[in-house]
C-alpha cells in the first residue's frame, strides 16, 4: 500500500520507528518529514500529509505529533481527508469499518512503539463496511459552510 507518514519534532523518533516497519512490511512508504529534530509546527506537516492523500498520491496516511491532536486537527481541515485520532486498535479498525478513516493519528508522547503498531496494523488491515455508513461518511465531505 502507498503510505504517506509526517509528523512533528515530538514524534520523528516514532516516527523514523514506524517508517522501518512499514517498509519491511512492503509497504510503499513515503516520509513528509520532518528530518531533522528542529522544533517545526504540525499544522505544516499535517497540511502536507493530507495533500498527499486527498490527492491520492498515497491511499494511507500516518500522522503523529506529541499527542496527536494538533496533526489530527490540521489533516482534517482538508474535505478529502478523514483523519482518526486512536490510542487503541479496536478505534483505530472502527475507524476505517464505520468511518472509510484515510489517515490514522498518535500521540508519540502517549502511545508507545508496540502500541502504536497494533493502531496502524488494525487501521491498515480493516475495510470500509459500507451499508448504512456509506451516506454518513459522504456528508463528511460536504459539510455546510458556516
Ligand atoms: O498539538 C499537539 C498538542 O495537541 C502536539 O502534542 C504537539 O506535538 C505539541 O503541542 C508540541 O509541543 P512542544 O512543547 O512545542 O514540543
Amino acid at each position: 500500500m502507498r503510505i504517506a507518514i509526517a509528523s512533528d519534532h515530538s514524534a520523528i523518533d516514532l516516527k523514523a520507528e514506524l517508517v522501518g516497519w512499514l517498509t519491511g512490511e512492503g509497504h510503499e512508504v513515503t516520509d513528509l518529514g520532518p528530518q531533522g529534530d528542529a522544533r517545526v509546527d504540525y499544522p505544516d506537516y499535517g497540511y502536507k500529509l493530507a495533500a498527499q492523500v486527498g490527492s491520492g498520491r498515497a491511499e494511507r496516511g500516518v500522522a503523529l505529533c506529541g499527542s496527536g491532536i494538533g496533526i489530527s486537527i490540521a489533516v482534517n481541515r482538508n474535505p478529502a481527508c478523514r483523519c482518526a485520532l486512536v490510542h487503541e486498535p479496536v478505534s483505530a479498525a472502527l475507524s476505517r469499518e464505520h468511518n472509510d478513516a484515510n489517515v490514522i493519528a498518535l500521540g508519540a508522547r502517549l502511545v508507545g512503539l508496540d502500541a502504536a503498531k497494533r493502531c496502524i496494523a488494525a487501521f491498515l488491515a480493516t475495510e470500509f463496511a459500507g451499508g448504512r455508513h456509506g451516506p454518513r461518511v459522504e456528508k463528511l465531505g460536504a459539510a455546510p459552510a458556516c
